[in-house]
């Protein structure tokens, strides 16, 4: 038998999606049911030129990637796996904004869809009652002249995982919308509300800027006004998380009283716990 690399399979009969946009996000749907990453494979289609709102969605994936090079990893149909294409238009020193923008697209879609209410955990992660639900993946490809080809949006949601599927290392920091909810939910419907909510975010952030999108991520932000220790790429840092900045800075007080402002770094999951 041969071995075929989950991207190159032929395009098998999937179920048909809900809806098909004329514009924006959404306005291309590829939909597989297996890919090594939907990333990965939506990386292919913006190389040969695909137009921005371009949606890959995939039933499995076989190399998942996560932030700071983990793994994504998931059984067949237990978890929402999409990535969208953007060329925005914004300038450059906006773009550390549209992970955040994300975030709120997702936790309204999540909210819409099921009535939890999740929480962001800066800069990006979905959050219920301290478990992380989502996690978003933003890649970034330049041009060689420095501007910005393409970002690519990969946002993985679990959805019908019990506490106990998880690998014994997440058990106590992650969750599923069935373990939150006991009930299971419709893949189609959340996926198209999250295109809904993408639609309306990124287009809003195009047009009127980042303040609509700050203020929704502070709404719903499990980090602001709490101590944090952050592994930043450059420092680790702890202080107290005070604001989400115009620019989509993360603001830490240290305990001089300086006042930072963070673009990149994450804080870890166990961290958050104990911390918070
Ligand atoms: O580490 C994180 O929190 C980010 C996880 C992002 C996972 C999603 S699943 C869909 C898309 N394809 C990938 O390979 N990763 C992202």
């Amino acid at each position: 038998m041969t071995a075929h690399h989950p991207d190159l399979l032929p395009n098998l009969p999937t179920l048909a999606l809900p809806f098909r946009r004329r514009g924006g996000i959404g306005c291309a749907v590829h939909h597989r049911p297996v890919l090594s990453s939907t990333n990965t494979f939506l990386a292919g289609l913006a190389r040969r030129g695909a137009p921005t709102g371009t949606v890959v969605l995939a039933d499995h994936q076989t190399a998942g990637r996560g932030k700071y090079d983990r793994r994504w990893v998931s059984r067949p149909g237990e978890s929402l796996l999409a990535s969208v294409l953007l060329r925005p238009s914004r300038p450059l020193a906006d773009l550390a904004q549209v992970t955040l923008v994300i975030a709120v697209a997702a936790a309204e879609a999540i909210a819409r869809t099921t009535g939890l209410a999740p929480q962001i955990k800066w800069p990006n992660d979905l959050m219920v009652e301290g478990r992380k639900l989502s996690g978003i993946l933003c890649e970034m490809v330049m041009t060689p002249e420095g501007d910005l080809d393409h970002i690519i949006a990969g946002i993985g949601i679990n959805l019908a995982q019990a506490r106990t599927d998880f690998p014994p290392e997440l058990q106590a920091i992650a969750t599923s919308i069935s373990a939150e909810t006991g009930r299971k939910v419709d893949r189609f419907e959340l996926f198209t509300a999250l295109i809904d909510r993408l639609d309306y975010r990124l287009s809003e952030w195009e047009r009127l800027g980042f303040e609509p999108a700050r203020h929704a991520w502070s709404v719903r932000s499990c980090t602001l006004g709490r101590p944090v220790i952050l592994a930043a790429p450059h420092a680790p840092r702890q202080g107290i998380a005070e604001a989400l900045g115009p620019d989509g800075a993360l603001c830490l007080r240290d305990a001089d009283g300086t006042l930072h402002s963070v673009i990149f770094g994450e804080i870890p999951l166990v961290a958050t716990q104990a911390t918070l």
